[in-house]
């Protein structure tokens, strides 16, 4: 499993932005779009190409384009939609596949409530998107329903990772690569990151 810790100078400096405590509503959900667009970038650096003849101004001329599986974007609801508009930015045409789960509160283990999947999922790359690794509960459900459909090839795409997410799931999907904008402290006693962001689902939509 790699973990590619996404250090651009613009990268840092909206995540910074992103973790002052008085931020607005507005200001968080258009930084978290911006850094998911970054992150997204990086996290299709090494997506295949093949040749391909089109009509140049001046006449035929060969060009590259993206050959190989297709992307499904899979949104963790909610949290994971602040990124989604940053991601399509650069993937217009990919597929949405969203899922919807939540942290019992005091469990700290995921909840699964909703599962809207692309078709042939087993022909895709699926990118995972939330804002928030924590313990890893969530991610690795994930994970888990993308696996039963038969989807081999999965990234997640995050903000903030704790170390105590990306261990569980090194110890459960170690085929999974993470891209974060950064890898944090540690989590709090009750499972939120340090430092952090604090909620990033309320945060996003304005919520508490
Ligand atoms: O790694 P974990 O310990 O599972 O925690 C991370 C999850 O917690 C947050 O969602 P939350 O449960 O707050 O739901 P929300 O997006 O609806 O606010 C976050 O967006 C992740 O999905
Ligand atoms: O720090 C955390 C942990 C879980 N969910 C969040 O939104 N933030
Ligand atoms: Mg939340």
């Amino acid at each position: 499993m790699a973990v590619f810790e996404v250090k651009h100078p613009l990268v840092k400096h909206k995540l910074g932005l992103m973790r002052h405590k008085s931020i607005s509503t507005k200001d968080f959900r258009e930084l978290a779009s911006e850094v998911a667009r970054m992150l997204t970038y990086e996290a299709t650096r090494d997506l295949e190409t093949e040749p391909h003849n089109t009509h140049g101004w001046a006449g035929p001329v060969e060009v590259e384009r993206i050959k190989g599986k297709k992307i499904t974007i899979v949104p963790i609801l909610r949290a994971g939609l602040g990124m989604m508009d940053g991601v399509l930015d650069l993937i217009p045409s990919v597929k949405v596949s969203v899922v919807g789960l939540y942290r019992d509160e005091t469990t700290l283990e995921p909840v699964t409530y909703f599962s809207k999947l692309a078709g042939n999922m087993a022909s895709r790359t699926a990118l995972i998107l939330d804002p928030m690794l924590a313990t890893g509960g969530s991610l690795v459900a994930t994970v888990d329903m993308l696996k039963e459909v038969g989807c081999t090839s999965i990234r997640g795409i995050f903000l903030v990772a704790a170390p105590e997410g990306i261990e569980r799931l090194q110890h459960k999907h170690p085929d999974v690569d993470l891209y974060v904008a950064a890898i944090d402290e540690r989590l709090d006693e009750n499972g939120y990151i340090l430092p952090g962001l604090g909620d990033a689902g309320d945060k996003i939509f304005g919520t508490r």
